[in-house]
């Protein structure tokens, strides 16, 4: 099934195409990560998936519904993790989730047992009763997972979400997402090409608004004829030819 369809979806700013013509199409439960230099149309692409931004053409189809027509329901269905969450510093963890689940509309005792699983699923017992603010980075973006998560999206989409974290917090987020495998549909925006090639089942590199390659890494590297993910991104990314 698709998760994620879009259709000639463009953002142009003035003169500026942000996005063109995108044509991408995402599997229920694929891991897929969105890739591309500075300015390439990352987030411009999520945040029209996301409905925080209005397509200036085409559409985009988020579990069948559209993004211009069906705003609330594909809202309803999908969560972002952005770099900065707004978490309630002097809220400890378990109040901070215990909160989202009951904006989101659940009662007090069904947002206790989704706080206590989502607790569980992502390993946070050690903080749970720690105040948000004391928390290090690593725990603070495990935190933004969790209140993306604590919904139950089918979709999720994860925005540069180990930016600035150590390389032990970034394997430890990682074992995180990983296990999101198979169960959300996920797209993660990242600059850390390892983190894309250990994690997606699928990349998409963008250039100049535009989508130069989609497919495995080993499918880019091979179209890109080179041996090195990076060398093979960096070939696309900088305007090269489609794959
Ligand atoms: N609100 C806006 N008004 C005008 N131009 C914009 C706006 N938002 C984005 N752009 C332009 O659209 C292009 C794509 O930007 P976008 O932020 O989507 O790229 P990105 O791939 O997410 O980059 P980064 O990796 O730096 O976050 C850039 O040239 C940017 O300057």
């Amino acid at each position: 099934m698709t998760a994620i369809e879009t259709r000639g979806l463009s953002k142009i700013y003035g003169k500026k195409a942000a996005v063109s013509e995108l044509d991408l199409a995402i599997q229920a439960g694929e891991f897929f990560a969105l890739l591309g230099l500075n300015g390439a149309g990352k987030t411009t692409t999520i945040r029209m998936l996301t409905c925080l931004t209005r397509p200036t053409g085409g559409d985009a189809l988020i579990l069948g519904r559209s993004v211009i027509r069906e705003p609330e329901a594909v809202r309803k269905c999908a969560n972002i993790s952005p770099q900065e969450t707004a978490v309630a510093p002097n809220l400890t963890v378990r109040e901070n989730l215990m909160l989202i689940a009951q904006i989101y509309g659940m009662s007090r005792a069904q947002a206790a047992r989704r706080t206590d699983e989502i607790t569980q699923q992502l390993s946070l017992d050690e903080i749970v009763k720690s105040r948000a603010k004391t928390l290090s980075g690593g725990w603070q973006r495990r935190l933004s997972l969790a209140m993306a998560l604590i919904t139950q999206p089918k979709v999720l989409y994860l925005d540069e979400p180990t930016l600035g974290l150590d390389i032990l917090a970034r394997r430890e987020l990682w074992r995180a997402m990983e296990d999101l495998k198979g169960r959300v549909t996920v797209v993660l925006t990242t600059h850390y090409l390892e983190e894309a090639e250990a994690l997606a089942d699928r990349i998409g590199i963008m250039a100049n608004g535009r989508l130069k390659a989609v497919g495995t890494a080993a499918e880019i590297k091979s179209a890109a004829r080179s041996d090195n993910f990076e060398d093979a991104f960096l070939a696309l990314a900088q305007g090269g030819g489609t794959v």
